[in-house]
């Protein structure tokens, strides 16, 4: 598993800019590499305002959107349509708006889909939609960016301090409940499947972060800090704003010339 990498940046909206120039780099990439590219998609303020940033760049235009595989790392379980589900808000921030092959648009079940108000269920079913586009014999696609956020208390993807989530070690899909955070009840990819992602990129801005964005980096307890046990294999990525990184110590930041 890859190292941590720090990127800091001077407002939350340059942040999103520069994530979102990142990423379509990374997606032109991937299409000249394997004709295809993979992406894991996340909720919350800094994934959806890095998708607005995607879909006002002209050089988003560069990707083939038509051979990108979506996919997500959370779901709020929540009704079809419902403006807190994060399938909804990606769609208004960017999905609605490029040409995307629906086939390869990979949302979670929800509340009021084919297996009515059961979580579980609509875990396994992704964990299966996972495998059956996996490579050889494993039981996730290869995910080139996974997207993640990072909530006040740690969190990342529905993967809560302390919970069962957090303790998963062999299913890649998860029903998760009782969340601090609204909705209780949601759908999580699992640290073993986060980690299977060539890059995971962890975004979050605001002084609210601060603290767990330093007590991941600093101490690497997953169970304390979920999001510190989201590592790439090839690369992981924390790219925040200057006040969540207040408390980075120096070690992890660039030197300064
Ligand atoms: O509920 C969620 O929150 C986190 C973090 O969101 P933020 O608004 O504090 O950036 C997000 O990563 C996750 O996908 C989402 O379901």
């Amino acid at each position: 598993m890859s190292q941590p990498r720090v990127v800091v940046h001077a407002s939350p909206d340059l942040l999103a800019a520069a994530v979102a120039a990142r990423l379509v780099t990374a997606l032109v990439d991937a299409q000249a590499t394997t004709g295809t590219a993979s992406l894991v998609l996340t909720g919350g303020r800094t994934g959806n305002a890095v998708l607005e940033h995607v879909r006002d760049l002209p050089a988003r235009d560069a990707v083939d959107w038509s051979r990108v595989d979506l996919y997500w790392g959370d779901e709020r379980f929540l009704p079809a349509g419902h403006p807190d589900r994060n399938e909804t808000q990606a769609r208004t921030a960017l999905l609605d708006h490029i040409p995307l092959d629906p086939a390869r648009v990979h949302a979670m079940e929800p509340s009021d889909g084919r297996f009515g108000d059961n979580p579980d269920a609509a875990a396994e079913a992704y964990a299966e939609i996972l495998a059956r586009n996996a490579v050889a014999y494993g039981s996730v696609p290869v995910f080139d960016v996974c997207l993640l956020g990072v909530g006040e208390e740690g969190h990342t993807a529905s993967i809560f301090p302390d919970s069962p989530a957090v303790h998963e070690a062999s299913r890649t899909v998860v029903a998760v409940r009782d969340c601090p955070k609204p909705p209780p009840t949601r759908v999580s990819l699992t640290l073993p499947a986060i980690r299977t992602a060539r890059e995971v990129w962890l975004m979050t801005t605001g002084e609210s972060k601060a603290g767990p964005v330093a007590q991941a980096l600093v101490e690497g307890d997953e169970v304390a800090i979920p999001a510190a046990g989201a590592r790439g294999a090839e690369g992981t990525r924390w790219l925040l704003d200057t006040t969540a990184a207040a408390q980075v110590p120096a070690s992890f930041l660039p030197p300064k010339a």
